[in-house]
């Protein structure tokens, strides 16, 4: 039994230190360390031997992994709640592909769209789409979840190759965002994507309607200036968008795997369509790797191997990404998403109680911000954090080359800070170096002590660029799939979040006044008084 034996592994040596790991093997970071097209996962700084490491892949075995990967790439319905087939790998699929769903080969549907998103994309970018008061100079995208945090995320990181009109992301049903995001443009040359996998979302379809109404106000025909990214072409024809600027998607792409195809199309529109290609050929690449390479050398299944060993077996909580690089400031946002609306869930596929834990708490900030806000609590509080570092060996500013040296030896150091810590004795001996003595010396270095000896991975590649994008987005989407298959869990439903909207759909008559509070809980009532109060 795999789970028996890591429970029995790290039962035998809890407090393995990794300074030892390392003094007692001079190839440890070679063997626990893996290279793959231009970019090194390097995991030696955990307290995984080989025993640990030999045990972790068993439970790939145990869950037939490679099988249930195949039923995935192959387009079986492994989506078993919804009946749904799992293909986000085929957006990114090249030409010639063949994808079959109930028989049919999606893949011809696929490129189309590709190819009618890029035809659209180069005509907004060249100027040849004009609004109505000539070339468009900004695209707000409209959406939330899976239809927002991907493309944000990704245009973000991408700033050095948006070379497009400016894009600006709207998500909350707070009226603040929007009212800020329209403050500043003009109608008559912005274009507005709404896109909802759906089309139905509250969020969206109430902002959707704001946006409608602002240009409705300069604009003779602001559904001219509209395009809809979703997979109901009802729903976006009901809404007055015509089918020329509907791009559609099939159910078999879950919202948070969905940047890929259409729900990219702002981020295609900032970078244009080659770099956009690019990002998909990344993917791609990781793709064939993950379907074709052996666990021990896999990225994403070692990922999610190291992860496993970190929250399942070890018990620590959570665990930060911490990337070094600050163009990726939502990746940490995009991964909750991904990774907690995956494998959040306490019931496992054929409907039985979860076994352990389910996916861990995933959080992070890039750093060197982290550094001067929660890294505290990471070396020196009572819980540990295993901690993800991501690093571009480059960046793309040549001429703040030190500013880059700095980032990078700023990365270097939290991680071997992390494993080394600062003994008692080194605190003590500083104390005493600087003129301390006695109780005040030895309780200074009761506080200065750092026990050390907290993992971390750093995923190092070269510099951070449309391709390479795509291949760390698409790795941390096979992560997620295999820790979901080891665990048991269906990755690719989200039922834990349909409970809020109805309540959320019942709470607004209430709030309006039209329907009384009385059968709500005590907080709920009282809240609702304050509101109430607070408009009258
Ligand atoms: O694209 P849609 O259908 O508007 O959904 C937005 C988001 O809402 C969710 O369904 C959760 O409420 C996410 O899974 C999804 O990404």
């Amino acid at each position: 039994m795999p789970w028996n034996d890591l429970l029995r592994l790290h039962k035998q040596d809890p407090d393995c230190r990794i300074a030892a790991l390392f003094a007692a093997d001079p190839d440890r970071a070679e063997r626990f360390s893996r290279l793959f097209d231009g970019m090194l996962f390097d995991f030696s700084k955990t307290s995984l031997d080989d025993a640990r490491l030999t045990a972790l892949i068993a439970l790939t075995e145990a869950c037939d992994l490679p099988a249930r990967r195949e039923a995935m790439f192959r387009g079986e319905k492994i989506n078993t709640t919804e009946d749904r087939a799992v293909l986000h790998t085929a957006l990114r699929a090249p030409e010639g592909t063949k994808v079959l769903v109930d028989g049919q080969d999606v893949m011809p549907e696929v490129l189309e769209t590709r190819a009618r998103m890029a035809r659209f994309a180069t005509d907004v970018r060249s100027g040849a789409f004009t609004g109505a008061g000539g070339r468009i100079t900004d695209v707000i995208n409209i959406g939330i979840g899976g239809s927002d945090l991907g493309p944000v995320m990704g245009t973000l990181a991408l700033a050095p190759y948006c070379d497009g009109p400016r894009v600006h992301f709207v998500s909350n049903v707070d009226g603040a965002q929007i009212h800020d995001t329209l403050a500043g443009l003009d109608p008559a040359t912005t274009l507005v994507i709404v896109g909802s996998k759906t089309f139905t979302t509250v969020e969206t379809m109430t902002n959707a309607a704001t946006a409608r109404a602002w240009m409705g106000r300069c604009v003779a025909d602001p559904a001219a200036q509209f395009v809809a990214l979703s997979t109901s072409e009802d729903k976006t024809a009901a809404f007055g968008i015509p089918p020329e600027r509907v791009f559609g998607f099939e159910d078999w792409v879950g919202g948070r795997y969905s940047m890929w195809g259409p729900i990219g199309l702002s981020l295609m529109l900032a970078i244009g369509p080659d770099d956009f290609d690019a990002f998909l050929q990344g993917g791609a690449a990781m793709d064939a790797h993950f379907r074709d390479t052996p666990a021990a050398e896999n990225l994403p299944v070692l990922l999610a191997l190291v992860g496993i060993w970190h929250h399942q077996i070890c018990g620590y909580p959570t665990r930060a990404v911490l990337p070094y690089e600050q163009r990726l400031t939502r990746l940490p946002a995009y991964l909750q998403q991904l990774e907690m609306e995956s494998n959040g869930k306490s019931v496992a596929l054929d409907g039985s109680a979860l076994n352990g834990p389910s996916g861990p708490v995933v959080w992070g900030e890039p750093g060197t911000n982290g550094q001067h806000a929660f890294y505290q609590l990471i070396h020196q509080g009572t819980s540990i954090v295993p901690c993800e570092f991501l690093l571009g060996a480059r960046g793309h500013e040549p001429e703040l080359a030190h500013h880059h040296r700095l980032l990078a030896a700023n990365c270097l150091a939290q991680s071997e800070a992390l494993m080394r810590g600062r003994p008692y004795e080194a605190a003590l001996k500083e104390a005493h170096a600087a003129g301390l003595t006695g109780p005040r010396a030895e309780t200074l270095a009761r506080h200065r002590t750092f026990t050390g000896n907290r993992p971390s991975t750093t995923l190092i590649y070269d510099l951070l660029t449309p391709y390479r994008l795509g291949q760390i987005v698409a790795l941390y989407e096979h992560r997620v799939f295999a820790e979901g298959v080891i665990l048991g869990i269906n990755s690719f439903d989200q039922w834990g979040v349909e409970l809020g909207k109805e309540l959320a759909t019942a709470l607004r008559p209430i709030l309006e006044g039209q329907e009384s509070a009385v059968a709500k809980d005590g907080s709920t009532r009282q809240l609702v008084a304050f509101i109430r109060a607070a408009h009258s």
